[in-house]
Protein backbone atom coordinates (compact mmCIF):
# COMPACT_ATOMS: atom_id res chain seq x y z
CA UNK A 1 0.00 0.00 0.00
CA UNK A 2 1.26 3.46 -0.94
CA UNK A 3 1.80 5.71 2.25
CA UNK A 4 -1.43 6.68 3.25
CA UNK A 5 -1.14 9.27 5.57
CA UNK A 6 1.27 10.69 3.64
CA UNK A 7 -0.84 11.24 0.51
CA UNK A 8 -4.23 12.51 2.77
CA UNK A 9 -1.01 14.59 4.46
CA UNK A 10 -0.38 16.38 1.33
CA UNK A 11 -3.62 16.96 0.12
CA UNK A 12 -4.73 18.03 3.28
CA UNK A 13 -5.73 22.08 3.48
CA UNK A 14 -4.85 22.00 -0.34
CA UNK A 15 -6.42 22.37 -4.11
CA UNK A 16 -6.29 18.97 -6.89
CA UNK A 17 -6.94 20.07 -10.26
CA UNK A 18 -8.64 17.89 -12.66
CA UNK A 19 -7.10 17.90 -16.02
CA UNK A 20 -9.87 16.73 -18.04
CA UNK A 21 -10.32 18.39 -21.41
CA UNK A 22 -13.08 18.53 -23.61
CA UNK A 23 -13.46 15.07 -24.82
CA UNK A 24 -12.05 15.25 -28.76
CA UNK A 25 -11.24 18.72 -28.14
CA UNK A 26 -7.52 19.63 -29.13
CA UNK A 27 -5.69 19.21 -25.69
CA UNK A 28 -7.46 16.30 -25.35
CA UNK A 29 -3.96 14.00 -25.57
CA UNK A 30 -1.39 13.27 -23.25
CA UNK A 31 1.24 16.02 -23.94
CA UNK A 32 -1.51 18.63 -23.20
CA UNK A 33 -2.99 16.60 -20.14
CA UNK A 34 0.53 16.36 -18.96
CA UNK A 35 1.55 19.98 -19.90
CA UNK A 36 -1.49 21.39 -18.33
CA UNK A 37 -0.70 19.19 -15.24
CA UNK A 38 2.58 20.95 -14.58
CA UNK A 39 1.09 24.06 -15.21
CA UNK A 40 -1.25 23.40 -12.64
CA UNK A 41 1.34 22.17 -10.16
CA UNK A 42 3.42 25.21 -10.70
CA UNK A 43 0.32 27.22 -10.04
CA UNK A 44 -0.39 25.76 -6.43
CA UNK A 45 -1.71 22.83 -7.03
CA UNK A 46 -1.37 19.48 -4.62
CA UNK A 47 -2.67 16.79 -6.40
CA UNK A 48 -3.99 16.09 -10.12
CA UNK A 49 -6.88 14.25 -11.71
CA UNK A 50 -6.61 12.66 -14.74
CA UNK A 51 -8.77 10.42 -16.73
CA UNK A 52 -7.41 7.57 -19.02
CA UNK A 53 -4.25 5.72 -18.73
CA UNK A 54 -2.16 7.01 -21.96
CA UNK A 55 -2.72 10.66 -20.26
CA UNK A 56 -2.14 9.21 -16.75
CA UNK A 57 1.59 7.27 -17.68
CA UNK A 58 2.36 10.58 -20.01
CA UNK A 59 1.86 13.26 -17.10
CA UNK A 60 3.22 10.92 -14.27
CA UNK A 61 6.69 10.83 -14.63
CA UNK A 62 6.81 14.70 -14.42
CA UNK A 63 4.67 15.14 -11.25
CA UNK A 64 6.09 14.62 -7.85
CA UNK A 65 2.51 15.42 -6.34
CA UNK A 66 -0.25 12.42 -5.82
CA UNK A 67 -2.35 11.70 -8.78
CA UNK A 68 -5.79 10.59 -8.76
CA UNK A 69 -6.81 8.40 -11.72
CA UNK A 70 -9.93 7.49 -13.45
CA UNK A 71 -11.42 5.95 -16.47
CA UNK A 72 -14.69 7.16 -18.03
CA UNK A 73 -16.90 5.06 -20.41
CA UNK A 74 -20.11 5.94 -21.75
CA UNK A 75 -21.93 2.44 -21.09
CA UNK A 76 -25.79 1.13 -22.38
CA UNK A 77 -26.34 -0.60 -19.89
CA UNK A 78 -25.31 1.28 -16.46
CA UNK A 79 -25.15 4.94 -15.74
CA UNK A 80 -22.23 4.88 -14.25
CA UNK A 81 -19.61 6.39 -15.59
CA UNK A 82 -16.20 6.90 -13.60
CA UNK A 83 -14.36 3.68 -12.86
CA UNK A 84 -16.68 0.78 -14.09
CA UNK A 85 -14.23 -2.06 -14.22
CA UNK A 86 -11.96 -3.92 -12.45
CA UNK A 87 -9.28 -4.23 -15.18
CA UNK A 88 -8.93 -0.85 -15.41
CA UNK A 89 -8.23 -0.89 -11.91
CA UNK A 90 -5.55 -2.69 -12.47
CA UNK A 91 -4.21 -0.84 -15.54
CA UNK A 92 -4.73 2.96 -13.40
CA UNK A 93 -2.46 0.96 -10.42
CA UNK A 94 0.56 0.21 -13.30
CA UNK A 95 -0.09 3.93 -14.55
CA UNK A 96 1.11 5.18 -11.62
CA UNK A 97 -1.82 6.63 -9.36
CA UNK A 98 -1.70 6.96 -5.66
CA UNK A 99 -5.49 7.27 -5.35
CA UNK A 100 -7.98 5.72 -7.88
CA UNK A 101 -11.50 7.33 -7.97
CA UNK A 102 -14.52 5.42 -8.57
CA UNK A 103 -18.71 5.50 -9.07
CA UNK A 104 -19.67 5.33 -5.54
CA UNK A 105 -23.45 5.82 -6.22
CA UNK A 106 -26.00 2.83 -5.64
CA UNK A 107 -27.32 2.30 -8.86
CA UNK A 108 -27.10 -0.31 -11.83
CA UNK A 109 -23.52 -0.97 -12.38
CA UNK A 110 -21.18 -3.64 -13.40
CA UNK A 111 -19.17 -4.54 -10.45
CA UNK A 112 -20.17 -3.75 -6.93
CA UNK A 113 -18.61 -1.20 -4.81
CA UNK A 114 -17.08 -3.16 -2.60
CA UNK A 115 -15.46 -5.16 -5.09
CA UNK A 116 -14.15 -1.99 -6.41
CA UNK A 117 -12.66 -0.79 -3.17
CA UNK A 118 -10.96 -4.22 -2.57
CA UNK A 119 -9.36 -4.22 -5.72
CA UNK A 120 -7.78 -0.71 -5.58
CA UNK A 121 -6.42 -1.78 -2.44
CA UNK A 122 -4.93 -4.75 -3.66
CA UNK A 123 -2.85 -2.68 -6.26
CA UNK A 124 -1.76 -0.85 -3.11
CA UNK A 125 -3.49 2.65 -4.01
CA UNK A 126 -6.41 4.82 -1.54
CA UNK A 127 -9.36 4.29 -3.28
CA UNK A 128 -11.72 7.77 -3.57
CA UNK A 129 -15.34 7.41 -3.65
CA UNK A 130 -17.32 9.82 -5.46
CA UNK A 131 -20.70 10.41 -4.31
CA UNK A 132 -23.93 12.00 -5.38
CA UNK A 133 -25.44 11.80 -1.88
CA UNK A 134 -25.39 11.21 1.62
CA UNK A 135 -26.13 7.64 1.69
CA UNK A 136 -23.62 6.99 -0.88
CA UNK A 137 -21.34 8.40 1.32
CA UNK A 138 -21.60 6.79 4.58
CA UNK A 139 -21.46 3.24 2.55
CA UNK A 140 -18.60 3.38 0.66
CA UNK A 141 -16.76 5.10 3.69
CA UNK A 142 -18.59 1.69 5.92
CA UNK A 143 -16.79 -0.40 2.91
CA UNK A 144 -13.58 1.38 3.46
CA UNK A 145 -12.79 3.91 0.93
CA UNK A 146 -10.14 6.87 1.57
CA UNK A 147 -11.30 9.71 -0.08
CA UNK A 148 -15.06 10.44 0.14
CA UNK A 149 -15.74 12.91 -2.61
CA UNK A 150 -18.79 15.49 -3.68
CA UNK A 151 -17.94 14.75 -7.41
CA UNK A 152 -21.70 13.03 -8.41
CA UNK A 153 -23.75 15.07 -6.55
CA UNK A 154 -26.33 16.55 -8.98
CA UNK A 155 -25.41 14.22 -11.35
CA UNK A 156 -27.84 11.17 -11.09
CA UNK A 157 -31.20 12.55 -13.07
CA UNK A 158 -32.50 15.79 -12.86
CA UNK A 159 -31.32 19.26 -14.23
CA UNK A 160 -27.85 19.61 -12.89
CA UNK A 161 -27.90 22.51 -10.04
CA UNK A 162 -25.81 25.82 -10.30
CA UNK A 163 -23.85 25.61 -7.19
CA UNK A 164 -21.54 23.39 -5.50
CA UNK A 165 -23.13 21.31 -2.72
CA UNK A 166 -22.08 22.44 0.32
CA UNK A 167 -24.61 20.55 2.61
CA UNK A 168 -22.97 17.33 1.36
CA UNK A 169 -19.31 18.29 2.43
CA UNK A 170 -20.15 19.49 5.97
CA UNK A 171 -22.56 16.27 6.35
CA UNK A 172 -19.54 13.93 5.06
CA UNK A 173 -17.25 16.31 7.42
CA UNK A 174 -19.38 15.72 10.42
CA UNK A 175 -19.19 11.87 9.92
CA UNK A 176 -15.26 12.31 10.39
CA UNK A 177 -14.48 10.60 6.26
CA UNK A 178 -11.46 12.81 4.03
CA UNK A 179 -13.52 14.72 2.12
CA UNK A 180 -12.99 15.72 -1.39
CA UNK A 181 -15.40 18.99 -2.40
CA UNK A 182 -15.88 18.49 -6.33
CA UNK A 183 -17.84 19.48 -8.57
CA UNK A 184 -19.08 23.03 -9.79
CA UNK A 185 -16.47 24.61 -7.38
CA UNK A 186 -15.90 27.89 -10.29
CA UNK A 187 -14.76 30.60 -7.97
CA UNK A 188 -11.80 30.85 -5.13
CA UNK A 189 -14.75 32.23 -2.68
CA UNK A 190 -16.55 28.88 -3.98
CA UNK A 191 -12.98 26.93 -2.72
CA UNK A 192 -12.65 28.95 0.56
CA UNK A 193 -16.46 28.20 1.41
CA UNK A 194 -16.04 24.50 0.72
CA UNK A 195 -13.07 24.64 3.24
CA UNK A 196 -14.95 25.97 5.92
CA UNK A 197 -17.37 23.52 5.75
CA UNK A 198 -15.25 20.94 6.68
CA UNK A 199 -13.57 19.84 3.31
CA UNK A 200 -10.16 18.73 3.67
CA UNK A 201 -9.21 19.24 0.08
CA UNK A 202 -10.90 20.74 -3.23
CA UNK A 203 -11.23 19.65 -6.73
CA UNK A 204 -11.23 22.22 -9.55
CA UNK A 205 -11.63 21.06 -12.82
CA UNK A 206 -13.63 23.04 -15.80
CA UNK A 207 -12.85 26.57 -14.85
CA UNK A 208 -9.16 26.01 -15.05
CA UNK A 209 -8.77 22.87 -17.82
CA UNK A 210 -11.64 23.41 -20.08
CA UNK A 211 -10.72 26.00 -22.27
CA UNK A 212 -13.24 25.54 -24.72
CA UNK A 213 -16.36 25.50 -22.07
CA UNK A 214 -15.06 28.73 -20.30
CA UNK A 215 -14.04 30.86 -23.72
CA UNK A 216 -17.78 30.19 -24.69
CA UNK A 217 -19.11 31.63 -21.56
CA UNK A 218 -16.78 34.99 -22.61
CA UNK A 219 -17.51 34.95 -25.72
CA UNK A 220 -21.37 34.47 -25.08
CA UNK A 221 -20.94 37.46 -23.03
CA UNK A 222 -19.65 39.75 -25.83
CA UNK A 223 -23.41 38.72 -26.93
CA UNK A 224 -25.56 40.64 -24.62
CA UNK A 225 -26.19 44.01 -24.19
C1 LIG B 1 -19.81 14.65 -12.95
C2 LIG B 1 -18.50 14.20 -13.53
O1 LIG B 1 -18.47 13.35 -14.38
N1 LIG B 1 -17.40 14.80 -13.03
C3 LIG B 1 -16.12 14.51 -13.60
C4 LIG B 1 -15.29 13.67 -12.78
O2 LIG B 1 -14.22 13.26 -13.05
C5 LIG B 1 -15.44 15.69 -14.24
O3 LIG B 1 -16.10 15.87 -15.48
C6 LIG B 1 -15.43 17.03 -13.49
O4 LIG B 1 -14.83 17.98 -14.35
C7 LIG B 1 -14.67 17.01 -12.18
O5 LIG B 1 -15.39 16.28 -11.24
C8 LIG B 1 -14.42 18.42 -11.59
O6 LIG B 1 -15.61 19.11 -11.46
P1 LIG B 1 -15.79 20.58 -12.11
O7 LIG B 1 -15.44 20.42 -13.57
O8 LIG B 1 -17.24 20.93 -11.91
O9 LIG B 1 -14.85 21.52 -11.39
Amino acid sequence: MKNKQQILKALNGNLVVSVQPVDNGVLDNPLCVSLLSQAAVNGGAAGIRIEGVDKLLHSRRHLKVPVIGIIKYDLDDSPVRITPFLHDVERLAQAGADIIAFDGTDRIRPVSREDLIAAIHAQGCLAMADCSNQADGDFCAEHGADIIGTTLSGYTGGPVPELPDFDLIKYFAQKGYFVMAEGRLNTPEDVSKAIACGANCVTVGTVLTRLEVMTDKFAQATKTK
